[in-house]
């Protein structure tokens, strides 16, 4: 048998103040920097090492991967990051809080924009988007650089990620953790979970909490589960679905 350990990042500054954010280099919050330690305790606690962690270009879940193998003395292990592992692009909604965007567009379209599969908010213009000038994205084809993103577009670019480097590694027998984004995991679980397009728009992924995958020796997920307190990981899971919410 195979395991995988999934990380969304510990809350970032935006998460707190309820802004999208996208493909904004946002940081942690304390508190997120200590949900990191925590997963890395815990994943201590239950036995777990790793060989190799990947994880995005952006910074909460960097540091967030930083604070998990701090804590579990595995900060010597190499790192790869790669920008497919990025959270889901916002498009021009990046920046703007969700309960606000809520209480002028309504609650149902804000439900549309961040959890439908294939109905991207609406695009950046190209001359506004700041990653098409930026550094860690200077060896991508520009046109790879979206504008906006749904989760339909997300998974075209995390599933190659998974075909050709996470799953050839976890088959191989690393232990692999990914350090990544709501959005990001949350196209990788829909893959993985043969989840509907109707049925992963009620899917939210907690921040800072391991969430372990078994697979078979042919690579087919058997079962997965978040390691921590249900109640706790439960109450996340809402917080997050109710950032939506005009207040
Ligand atoms: O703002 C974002 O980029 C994501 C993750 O924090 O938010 P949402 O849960 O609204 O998709």
């Amino acid at each position: 048998m195979h395991k995988l350990v999934l990380i969304r990042h510990g809350q970032s500054q935006w998460n707190l103040d309820n802004r999208f954010s996208g493909w904004a280099d946002v940081d942690l919050t304390d508190q997120g920097m200590a949900e990191a330690k925590e997963a890395g305790r815990l994943l201590v606690e239950a036995g777990y090492t790793f060989d190799v962690a990947h994880t995005s270009v952006l910074k909460r879940a960097v540091r967030t991967l930083w604070g998990v193998l701090d804590a579990m003395d595995l900060m010597w292990i190499p790192v790869v990051t790669d920008w497919r592992l990025n959270e889901r692009h916002y498009g021009g909604l990046t920046g703007l809080n969700k309960a606000e965007t809520a209480a002028k567009y309504g609650e149902d379209q804000v439900k549309i924009w961040r959890r439908s599969y294939d109905i991207p908010p609406p695009p950046l213009a190209r001359a506004d988007n700041p990653s098409v000038s930026d550094p860690r994205y200077a060896l991508l084809d520009p046109s790879m650089i979206p504008d906006t993103e749904c989760l339909k577009d997300t998974v075209a670019r995390v599933l190659p990620y998974w075909h050709d480097v996470l799953a050839p590694a976890v088959a191989s027998g690393q232990r692999v953790l990914v350090a990544a984004h709501g959005n990001s995991l949350r196209a990788l679980i829909k893959y993985l979970d043969h989840i509907s397009d109707e049925a992963i728009v009620e899917m939210n992924v907690p921040n800072g909490v391991p969430l372990v995958y078994e697979f078979d020796e042919t690579m087919k997920p058997l079962r997965s589960y978040y390691l921590g307190d249900a109640e706790a990981i439960a109450a996340k899971m809402a917080a997050v679905a109710n950032q939506g919410r005009a207040k």
